[in-house]
């Protein structure tokens, strides 16, 4: 690794994890990661804006060393989850007259987690300043981003919104600023998915409140730096928004292939329809993907065959994340196909209580699909459709 100069001043100074392939032992991360950590040098003092994962530190303080760092007077923690705040008692050690600057939540949780003693902490509210000479540190609070003690850190001089986990993505890559957009977007999007989609209320009012500010970069966490900042907080707005899109996400899974012929089948119909689908075979499939795919899509279809009178284990994965992530899913319905007996589509129906969604009758069958099976596909399909058009996901 490398410090990089964002701008005159200000350093990147963070760590790359190019083989990441869990994070939280929970969120696949095909792409590994970083954790991002900036060096600002004012006239009068030197502020540190997170630090890193611990198994991490030394590519910290190499790239420290090599920029001649002997003195660090803050340490700003944005966020007290481990892979943020986990190397501040080090750094402490290290810098032994550096105080940390957060919030009282956030002072709170690395006591509780970091067992950092509460006199190492300078206390901060929503909108203090913190001065560095010739630049200037500003506090918002943001909770929720996706822990409760969340905040940014806006550079007044610079224009840079150091914004933690907002706006970021687990996408390793030597460039220091976005290098490819359209690949940022679909890293940003699966991050959102999995770690602000369930906030999506408060990242609302985050962007809101961020409005008036200008800023010329967002520097996140996790990812690149974003040198042209409406590309994402125009995407966020989408997300966040109401608005679903023309798609049916379509997890299942199938043991002996009766489930699987229905989605086949019903993967052609709702394309015949022009409903646009995306099946996720859920023996197989990144998980990640899937919940990428509930960012905006306006419908689930959840396939299962039943299992000791229940769904496929499998699918009661499936339905417990959309339940977990609060997609703005509008309706939700199940095919599949049962042997004998038991509760699979009420068992579903009843796992997605957090969620705002209408329920379409199921097409639930016993054994492998007959022509009768296949017209009641047609028929869901017919229903998702008009449902599609109701929603102006699909012109009529
Ligand atoms: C391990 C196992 C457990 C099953 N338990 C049930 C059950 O409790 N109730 C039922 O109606 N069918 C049960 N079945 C039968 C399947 O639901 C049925 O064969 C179905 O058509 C399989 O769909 P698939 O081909 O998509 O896997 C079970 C099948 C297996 C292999």
């Amino acid at each position: 690794m490398t410090p990089r100069e964002v701008v005159p001043g200000v350093f990147s100074v963070g760590a790359i994890d190019w083989d990441l392939r869990l994070f939280d032992e929970l969120i696949p991360t095909p792409d590994g990661t970083s954790y991002n950590s900036y060096l600002i040098r004012g006239s009068e003092k030197t502020a540190l804006i997170d630090t890193v994962n611990p198994p991490k530190f030394t590519d910290l303080t190499t790239n420290l060393d090599r920029l001649g760092v002997e003195k660090i007077d803050y340490i700003i923690a944005n966020h007290a989850e481990q892979d943020h705040s986990g190397s501040i008692p080090a750094m402490l050690e290290r810098f032994s007259g550096a105080k940390v600057v957060t919030n009282a939540k956030c002072r709170d949780f690395l006591v509780d987690l970091l067992q950092i003693s509460a006199d190492q902490v300078i206390v901060i509210e929503d909108g203090d300043t913190l001065a560095l000479g010739d630049k200037t540190l500003e506090f918002i609070i943001a909770p929720w981003v996706h822990w409760p003690e969340t905040m940014l850190t806006y550079l007044q001089e610079d224009r840079i919104l150091f914004s933690c986990d907002l706006f970021g993505s687990h996408y390793a890559t030597s460039s220091l600023y976005v290098p490819d957009e359209a690949t940022i977007y679909e890293s940003a999007k699966r991050y959102y998915a999995e770690i602000m989609m369930p906030f999506r209320s408060s990242i609302t009012a985050h962007l809101s409140k961020l409005e008036p500010r200008e800023i010329a970069m967002i520097a996140p966490s996790h990812g690149p730096i974003y040198d042209r900042p409406a590309f994402i907080m125009d995407a966020y707005r989408d997300w966040t928004g109401d608005a679903v899109t023309n798609m049916v996400l379509l997890p299942f899974v199938s043991m002996h292939g009766s489930t699987q012929a229905m989605v086949d089948h019903f993967v052609g119909a709702l394309m015949e329809r022009g409903v646009q689908v995306q099946p996720f075979n859920l023996s197989k499939t990144d998980i990640g993907e899937l919940a990428k795919g509930m960012v905006d899509a306006a419908t689930i279809v959840i396939g299962t065959p039943t299992l000791i009178f229940g769904p496929h284990p499998q699918a009661v994965y499936a339905a417990y994340l959309a339940n977990l992530l609060r997609p703005k899913t509008r309706y939700v319905s199940v095919i599949g196909s049962y042997g004998w007996g038991g509760k699979t589509v009420d068992t579903l129906a009843g796992m997605l209580g957090r969620l705002k969604i209408e329920v379409i009758d199921p097409v639930y069958i016993k054994g492998y699909p007959k022509e009768e099976d296949f017209a009641a596909l047609d028929r869901l399909a017919d229903e998702i459709k008009k449902k599609h058009e109701e929603a102006g996901a699909l012109s009529p």
